[in-house]
C-alpha cells in the first residue's frame, strides 16, 4: 500500500509503502538495474564523530586528521584554510575555504553553535567523567537544537524520522537524562527556552536509527573509523536486509558543492514491486554481531533470509562483537556425531545465496569488507566493472 506523506520529491524509481512489521519502506516502482543510480540525498544535518576533548595524548583518539568544520573534506596539511573569527578550535572552527566558512557561520557554525560547543568543553562532568560516545551525542543535540532554529520545516522532518519503534527513546534514556541537564543550561537565545527531557530522548533516538556515518578516508593498516555523522531525509526510509539489493555511495573527499550527499545505487537487477534494503553495516559481520547491533540500535530482530538460515548454525563466538565471517567460519562447527555430514552438506546448500552474494559482491582487498555495485550504465561506462563502496577500488566483473 503506498503511502501518502511529505516525501513526494523521492525518486521517480520508489514507492514509499507501509511494510509490515518494518513501518516505512521504498520498493522498486520498476524493474532496476545493477549499477542503477535510484537516489541522490543531501543531509539535512551533519555533526562531528569526534569527542569535544580529543584524547591524543593517551592515544586513545583513532584519528589524527582534521577535517572542514562544514563539509567535513580532509585537510590536508600545509593547505589554506579558513577559521571562525569567534573560536580557534582545530576540530570546529577550521574551513577548507572562505565559502565554507560563509556558508557555516550562517548555518552550521552559528554564534550560537560557537558558544554552545565552548561551553560544553569546559563542561569537567561531560569531558571528564562520561565516555566519548556521550560527547558525541552532545554535539549532535546541539547541531539538532541549531537546525531547530535555522531551518524551523528540516528539524521538523528530522523529527518525523523513524525513532526505532514505539519504544526506541528508552534505549537511550539514561544519556537523555544525563544530556538533557547539561543542554539545559546552555545559553539559548532569548524567547527561546530549552528543549524538554522528551524532545531530547526523541532526537536521540532518531539519531541512532538515522545517522550514516561519513567514513575517514581507507586504508589498508589501519580500522575504518567516522569523520562525522549525516542524517539524510529520504535515504533514512530505507530498510535493513542482511543481504542487500541496494549499497550507498559517497564521495566526500571528492568534488566541491554537495560532497556530503549519498548516493544509492543498486547491486543487482531486482523486478517492480521489490523491496529496496540497504545494509546498515558492513555485510561480513557475522549473526550474532549483527543481531545484536540491530537490536541495540535499531531495536528490531533480523528475520531475513540470510539470518533464518544463520540461526540454525553453531555461534561459539560468546560476545559476539569480533569476528567477521571469514573468521567465523573457522569457529563454527557442527555438532558432533553421526549427522555431521548431512548437516553439513544441508548447511553448504543453504550457504548458497550467501557465498553467492560474498564471491561477487564483496570486495577482497586487505582490511576493507565493502560492497561491489556495478558503475552506473547511464553514463557510458563500460559494462561489467564493479565498484566498491568503501576502498572506491574498481575490478572487471569475471562473468
Ligand atoms: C532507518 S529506519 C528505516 C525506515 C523506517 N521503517 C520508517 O518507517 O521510517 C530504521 C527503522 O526501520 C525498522 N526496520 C528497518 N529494517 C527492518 C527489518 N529488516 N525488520 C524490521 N524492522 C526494520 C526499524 O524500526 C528500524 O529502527
Amino acid at each position: 500500500m503506498a503511502v501518502a506523506d511529505n516525501h513526494a520529491a523521492l525518486s521517480t524509481v520508489l514507492r514509499l509503502v507501509n511494510i509490515e512489521g518494518k513501518g516505512r519502506g521504498l520498493v522498486a516502482s520498476q524493474p532496476l538495474k545493477g549499477g542503477q543510480i535510484i537516489l541522490r540525498d543531501s543531509p539535512i544535518l551533519t555533526y562531528s564523530a569526534f569527542p569535544l576533548k580529543r584524547l591524543q595524548q593517551q592515544g586513545i583518539c583513532s584519528s589524527n586528521s582534521r577535517y572542514c568544520a562544514h563539509c567535513y573534506k580532509l585537510l590536508v596539511t600545509g593547505s589554506a584554510t579558513s577559521a571562525c573569527p569567534s573560536c580557534s578550535h582545530p576540530d570546529d572552527a577550521i574551513f577548507c575555504s572562505p565559502r565554507c566558512q560563509s556558508v557555516a557561520l550562517g548555518f552550521t557554525h552559528t554564534p550560537w553553535v560557537c558558544q554552545s560547543l565552548s561551553y560544553l568543553r569546559n563542561c569537567s562532568v561531560l569531558v571528564n567523567q562520561q565516555p566519548e560516545e556521550r560527547q558525541v551525542q552532545a554535539r549532535y543535540l546541539v547541531a539538532a537544537f541549531n537546525l531547530a532554529m535555522v531551518s524551523p520545516s528540516s528539524f521538523q522532518t528530522l523529527i518525523s524520522l523513524d525513532g526505532g519503534g514505539p519504544h526506541g527513546g528508552e534505549r537511550d534514556s539514561d544519556a537523555a537524562i544525563f544530556l538533557h541537564s547539561i543542554i539545559s543550561s546552555l545559553p539559548f537565545p532569548e524567547g527561546l527556552s530549552a528543549p524538554s527531557l522528551e524532545i531530547t530522548a526523541s532526537l536521540l533516538s532518531k539519531d541512532r536509527c538515522n545517522a550514516f556515518g561519513l567514513m575517514e578516508p581507507f586504508s589498508e593498516h589501519r580500522e575504518r573509523s567516522v569523520r562525522a555523522y549525516a542524517i539524510y531525509q529520504n535515504a533514512s526510509l530505507f530498510n535493513h536486509d542482511c543481504l542487500p539489493n541496494a549499497c550507498r555511495f559517497d564521495y566526500v573527499d571528492g568534488g566541491n558543492e554537495g560532497n556530503t550527499d549519498m548516493v544509492i545505487r543498486m547491486i543487482h537487477d531486482v523486478p517492480e514491486g521489490r523491496e529496496i534494503c540497504l545494509s546498515y553495516f558492513p555485510v561480513n559481520l557475522s549473526y550474532p554481531q549483527r543481531q545484536k547491533r540491530l537490536l541495540d540500535d535499531y531495536g528490531f530482530s533480523c528475520i531475513c533470509d540470510r539470518c533464518k538460515i544463520e540461526a540454525n548454525w553453531s555461534h561459539e563466538d560468546g560476545d559476539g562483537e569480533d569476528d567477521t565471517m571469514e573468521e567465523e567460519d573457522e569457529e563454527m562447527s557442527p555438532s558432533d556425531g553421526e549427522n555431521n555430514e548431512i548437516e553439513q552438506e544441508a548447511e553448504e546448500e543453504d550457504d548458497f545465496p550467501h557465498a553467492y552474494f560474498f564471491m561477487r559482491f564483496l570486495c577482497d582487498k586487505e582490511n576493507c569488507g565493502g560492497t561491489l555495485a556495478p558503475l552506473s550504465p547511464s553514463n557510458n561506462n563500460s559494462p561489467n566493472i564493479m565498484e566498491c563502496n568503501v576502498c572506491g577500488s574498481t575490478k572487471k566483473e569475471e562473468l
